[in-house]
């Protein structure tokens, strides 16, 4: 891709991003530039990625043909007067922000700037990342069309209507959370159960991987899976009586629920 990727902060989630980018191929580190605030992070950044890091967020701004702001929430404002009049008419800005709506973007940068509103997630890091995007009015087909590749290169993308970008989080930004909290929460069972940690972890993650696996590529009903598992009178079922009794599905709802509740109040400016 002929294109200059500039990232604005380079912290978890910037980097499993260039990190994914470059593994995939689809472009060269050499073509990819960051900033950040410490010297620390600028070496490390540097030694492992091999790519452009500076702490000049005007030049990148300026020098930046897809721009990522991949800061928290809460320096969005500040960053973005920074940089506002240094970012060009044709650049694109692509946001990661939890609650970043595109509307304070066109008002914090007071003027008609092409934004896509986005939330990928770690796995992005080993090529498994789930990013969903949502670009303004003023970003073409063809520049959607190209940051989608951006985000394909690291796993897959999906767009939606801004309406659900607060439920988005729970979906995917955060959801990778939930599913390390399960992952521990067997493999310590797994432990107690007398297997050596280690073991235990690569079990139940495989399992977690072809669980997902076979929803995505049989097509089937996840209830129906879960049938296909269960013996009458056997393990399974007695392991699916007790989760429902103690309310599994519904603390899953209720965090999800929870997630969203707080991506909506972000995008309300509540701090
Ligand atoms: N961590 C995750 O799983 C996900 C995070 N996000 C979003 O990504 C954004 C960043 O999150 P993380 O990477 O987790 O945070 P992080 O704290 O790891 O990285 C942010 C980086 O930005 C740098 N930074 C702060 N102010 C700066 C400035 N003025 N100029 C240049 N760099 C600056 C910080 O030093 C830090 O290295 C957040 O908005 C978050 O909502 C979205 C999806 C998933
Ligand atoms: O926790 C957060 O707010 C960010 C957004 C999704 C994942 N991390």
């Amino acid at each position: 891709m002929n294109k200059r990727i500039g990232f604005i902060g380079c912290g978890q989630m910037g980097r499993a991003m260039i990190q994914g980018m470059i593994d995939a191929g689809l472009v060269k580190a050499e073509d990819i530039a960051a900033t950040a605030l410490s010297d620390e992070t600028i070496d490390f950044v540097t030694d492992e990625y091999g790519i452009q890091i500076s702490n000049d967020n005007k030049r990148l701004a300026r020098e930046s043909d897809l721009l990522f702001l991949a800061i928290k929430p809460y320096v969005y404002q500040g960053v973005i007067q920074e940089i506002k009049d240094e970012v060009r008419d044709d650049t694109v800005v692509v946001t990661i922000a939890a609650g970043i709506t595109l509307d304070a973007m066109k008002e914090a940068f007071g003027r008609n700037v092409k934004v896509i509103r986005s939330m990928p997630n770690t796995p992005s890091l080993v090529g498994a990342g789930m990013s969903v995007l949502c670009p303004n009015d003023f970003v073409a087909n063809q520049e959607l069309a190209e940051v989608m590749e951006v985000f394909e290169s690291f796993g897959e993308a999906e767009v939606v209507e801004e309406k659900l970008m607060d439920a988005v989080p729970s979906v995917s930004g955060s959801s990778p959370a939930f599913i390390y909290m399960l992952i521990e929460a067997m493999a310590d069972t797994a432990v107690q159960q007398g297997f050596p940690r280690e073991k235990a972890y690569k079990i139940v993650s495989q399992a977690v991987e072809g669980a997902a696996k076979m929803v995505k590529e049989t097509g089937k009903h996840p209830g129906e899976l879960k049938d296909a598992v269960c013996t009458p009178g056997g393990t399974t079922i007695s392991g699916v009586t007790k989760l429902e009794e103690v309310g599994f599905r519904n603390a899953i709802i209720q965090g999800m629920t929870a997630c969203t509740d707080r991506s909506k109040e972000l995008s309300q400016g509540k701090k």
